[in-house]
């Protein structure tokens, strides 16, 4: 199953909209990925089950109240390097979260076949999961899909999630194509909220109008 969300609130277009232009610093960059971060993490709680809690106030009186269930049983994957401050803004969403790293990277040298990249992965660390668990993606840009799908083989192997979400800015109609196919491949429930969906992916991989290359943007190139 797959479902796509986008974001519909001013405040974050209105950080989309910096972070598009070509004049922001790198600070001014990484700080809006940050603030993103928790927007998307805010978005994905609010896709989440509550159940009741009762807690003593300090008055000493007794209340009603929620919690979200999958608190507790989070888990983040970070995809570097762009992702590492839109996740720096999801875990103070889930600050619970364990967290697991991967580095990929598309092997621009050999082109872009048919919107497809070929991906190189160097690292992989992720805690185990369990059936309990939900795991959120952190990726910046889902331009072609490409890194995501790959990502999705290598974190479905460290065990079967009762749910996957993909945390990004910016996606294409080629990128929710191939992630809904990849979802129905590895039979995965997985809901991805992106900021905006951009229209094209152009010759070279990017994102069309897009916000250029994030990693360097946000580090420096
Ligand atoms: O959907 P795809 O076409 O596969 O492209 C998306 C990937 O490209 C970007 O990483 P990038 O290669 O710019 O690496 P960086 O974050 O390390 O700079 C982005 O963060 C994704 O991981
Ligand atoms: O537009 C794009 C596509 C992939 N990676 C980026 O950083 N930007």
């Amino acid at each position: 199953m797959f479902e796509v969300q986008v974001v519909n609130r001013k405040y974050a277009h209105h950080i989309l909209t910096l972070l598009r232009n070509k004049d922001s610093s790198q600070i001014e960059f990484r700080k809006g990925l940050v603030k993103l971060g928790r927007i998307l993490g805010m978005e994905i709680a609010e896709d989440m089950e509550t159940e009741e809690a009762v807690v003593e106030t300090p008055l000493g009186v007794k209340v009603k109240g929620i919690r979200i269930k999958d608190m507790d049983n989070t888990i983040i994957v970070t995809v570097l390097r762009a992702a590492w401050p839109l996740t720096e803004g999801l875990i103070k969403v889930f600050y619970n979260a364990r967290q697991g790293v991967i580095a990929a990277k598309r092997v621009e040298e050999k082109g872009m076949q048919n919107y497809e990249f070929e991906i190189e992965v160097s690292y992989v660390k992720m805690p185990s999961v369990t059936p309990n668990d939900v795991v959120i993606i952190s990726d910046v840009m889902v331009a072609t899909g490409s890194t995501l799908s790959r990502i999705l083989d290598e974190v479905v192997k460290k065990g079967r999630a009762k749910k996957y979400y993909i945390a990004s800015i910016l996606s294409t109609p080629v990128a929710v194509a191939k992630l809904r196919d990849k979802a129905d491949e590895l039979g995965v429930d997985l809901k991805m909220y992106a900021i905006w969906i951009d229209p094209e992916v152009n010759q070279k991989g990017y994102i069309v109008p897009g916000l250029g290359d994030a990693g360097d943007r946000a580090f420096g190139s």
